[in-house]
C-alpha cells in the first residue's frame, strides 16, 4: 500500500490520475515523489502559490507520431513513436529514447518525469524529457533497424537542436540505433550538428565513458552509500538484473572495485554462478551476438541457466536492478533483505515496486533510488554536450574522473538534504527534494512559465 499523502498533495495527485488515466507508471512516479514533498511546502508556501507542484507534473510538450516502416519482405509496419519534453527550467530537454513492445504515453511520461529531477540532481543545466516507440527490435535485421529509425527521425528531427532537446540510448536504443538516427538527422537537414543527439560512437562527436557511466556511476554511487556505513565493496557478492548497456557496465566497474557478480538476467531469465560470472562472455553474447543469456549456460558448466524463480531468491550482498521498471516487488524485496542483502542501488529507472521500496526503508538498508544512482549516464552525456558545443574531445581517464566526481556529489548532496529534512540516511527523499529545489527555485525565477 502507498505512503498515504498530506492533503494539499493529495489533491494534486487527484487531479494528475483525472488528467492521465490509464496512466499507471506516470502516477507511481508521480506519487513517489509527492510522498517526500511534505516538509518542503511546509518550509515555502510560495510553492502553493504559484502551482509549482502542478506545473512540474504537467509536460511543456507531448508530441506523438505515426512511424511507418518496411520489413526486409516488403511488408509495411506503423508503430508509434512519442517524445514528451516535460521540464526546461534547468536547461534544454535531455533525456534517452526507449524502443521496447511495452512503449505508451504513460512509460514515455514517468520516465520524462523521472528525467526532469534526475538531471536537477547532478546540478548541470540539462531539462527533462524522454522519448522512444513500440518498436520492438527483437530479432530484426541491421536493415529493418535502420529503416525504422530513419523514418522515427524524418519526424524528430524538427523537434531537435542543441539548445532544445538532445535525446539519447535507453532499452532498445545503443550505439547502432543512434548511428542510423544522427546519420538521417544530418541527411536531411544538411547541417553536421553534433549537439543534437548523445550517446554517439567516439568517431562522430561521441564522449569516451558515455557508454560506460550508467553502469560505472550506479556502481561509483552503491560505494558512496556503503562508505557511509563504514563499509566497501570488496569481497561482496552482487546480483545485477538485466544484461544490457547499464547491467554490462555496472558489472565491470564492481567487479574492477573487488566484488563478484554471481547473477544476471535478460527477459527471459537469469544466469548464475557462484564462482562469479565472465564478463567478456556475456559482451560477446549479448553485444556482438544479440543472442539470449541462456546461451552462457550453455557455454559455462559452473552455470546454470533459471526461469521459474526471480533472480532476487539469489543469496547476495548487493542488489542492482539493472532492466527494468517495477522489476522487483514487495516479494522481491523481502526475500533480498531475509537473506542478508544490505545495499540496493539501482541502475533502471523505477526498478522496485513502491511496496519493494518501503520494505527496504524499513530493513534500514542503503537504498540509492534510480534518479539518484543511474544519474551517471546522463551527466556524461552533459560532458558530451560540453565537448561538442566546444569542438573538443577528452580522454577516457579525464572523462571518467569528472563522471565519478559528479556521482560523489550526487551522493553528498542527497544524504545532506535528507539530514537537513530531517530523514538521515534516506536517499529517497535526498535525491527528490534536491533535485526539486533546484527546479522549482529556477521555474519561480522565470515567472509564469
Ligand atoms: N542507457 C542509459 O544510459 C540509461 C539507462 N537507464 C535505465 O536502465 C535500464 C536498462 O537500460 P539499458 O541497459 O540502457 O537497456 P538495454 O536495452 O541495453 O538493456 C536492457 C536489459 O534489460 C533486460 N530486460 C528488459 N526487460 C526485462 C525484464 N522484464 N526482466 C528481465 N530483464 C529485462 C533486457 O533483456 C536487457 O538485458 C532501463 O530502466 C533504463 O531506463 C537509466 C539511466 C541511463
Ligand atoms: O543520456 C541521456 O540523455 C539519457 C539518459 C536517460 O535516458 C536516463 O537517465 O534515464
Amino acid at each position: 500500500m502507498a505512503i498515504k499523502l498530506d492533503e494539499r498533495l493529495e489533491k494534486i495527485y487527484q487531479e494528475v490520475i483525472k488528467r492521465n488515466p490509464g496512466e499507471s507508471e506516470f502516477h507511481q512516479a508521480v506519487h513517489e515523489v509527492l510522498e517526500t514533498l511534505g516538509p518542503v511546502i511546509g518550509k515555502h508556501p510560495e510553492l502553493a502559490e504559484y502551482k509549482i507542484i502542478q506545473r512540474i507534473c504537467e509536460p511543456e510538450r507531448q508530441i506523438i507520431f505515426r512511424v511507418p516502416w518496411q520489413d526486409d519482405s516488403g511488408q509495411i509496419h506503423i508503430n508509434r513513436a512519442f517524445r514528451v519534453e516535460f521540464n526546461s527550467a534547468l536547461g534544454p530537454y535531455k533525456g534517452g529514447m526507449r524502443f521496447h513492445p511495452s512503449v505508451y504515453l504513460g512509460i514515455i511520461k514517468f520516465l520524462g518525469f523521472e528525467q526532469v529531477f534526475k538531471n536537477g540532481l547532478t546540478g548541470l543545466p540539462i531539462g527533462g524529457g524522454k522519448g522512444g516507440s513500440d518498436f520492438d527490435p527483437k530479432g530484426r535485421s541491421d536493415d529493418e533497424i535502420m529503416r525504422f529509425c530513419q523514418s522515427l527521425m524524418t519526424e524528430l528531427y524538427r523537434h531537435l537542436g542543441e539548445y532544445t532537446d538532445i535525446p539519447a540510448g535507453d532499452i532498445g536504443v545503443g550505439e547502432r540505433e543512434l548511428g542510423y538516427l544522427f546519420g538521417q538527422y544530418k541527411r536531411i537537414t544538411n547541417r553536421y550538428e553534433s549537439g543534437i543527439l548523445t550517446g554517439k560512437g567516439i568517431n562522430w562527436g561521441g564522449s569516451c565513458a558515455r557508454k560506460e557511466a550508467t553502469g560505472y556511476g550506479t556502481v561509483y554511487f552503491l560505494n558512496e552509500m556503503l562508505q557511509a556505513r563504514g563499509l566497501g565493496l570488496d569481497g561482496k557478492k552482487l546480483v545485477i538484473s538485466g544484461s544490457g548497456n547499464v547491467a554490462i557496465y555496472a558489472m565491470q566497474k564492481a567487479t574492477e572495485l573487488g566484488a563478484k557478480v554471481i547473477a544476471c538476467s535478460d527477459s527471459g531469465g537469469f544466469v548464475v554462478d557462484e564462482k562469479g560470472l565472465e564478463l567478456d562472455r556475456i559482451r560477446r553474447i549479448k553485444e556482438i551476438e544479440r543472442q539470449r543469456i541462456s546461451v552462457y549456460a550453455d557455454e559455462v558448466s559452473s552455470a546454470r541457466y533459471v526461469q521459474e524463480k526471480s533472480i532476487w531468491s539469489i543469496p547476495c550482498d548487493v542488489a542492482l536492478p539493472c532492466a527494468t521498471q517495477n522489476e522487483l516487488d514487495g516479494h522481491d524485496a523481502k526475500e533480498l533483505v531475509e537473506n542478508g542483502c544490505i545495499a540496493v542501488a539501482e541502475g533502471a529507472n523505477m526498478p522496485t515496486t513502491p511496496e519493494g521500496v518501503r520494505l527496504f526503508q524499513q530493513a534500514g538498508i542503503a537504498y540509492g533510488p534510480g534518479k539518484a544512482a543511474n544519474a551517471g549516464g546522463v551527466a556524461t552525456s552533459a560532458l558530451e554536450m560540453q565537448q561538442n558545443a566546444s569542438r573538443d574531445s577528452w580522454t577516457f581517464d579525464y572523462t571518467e574522473e569528472r563522471l565519478r566526481e559528479i556521482m560523489v556529489d550526487i551522493h553528498r548532496n542527497c544524504y545532506e538534504t535528507a539530514e537537513e529534512y530531517g530523514m538521515p540516511g534516506d536517499y529517497v527523499s535526498g535525491a527528490n527534494i534536491n533535485g526539486f529545489l533546484r527546479v522549482s527555485d529556477s521555474m519561480l525565477a522565470m515567472g509564469l512559465i
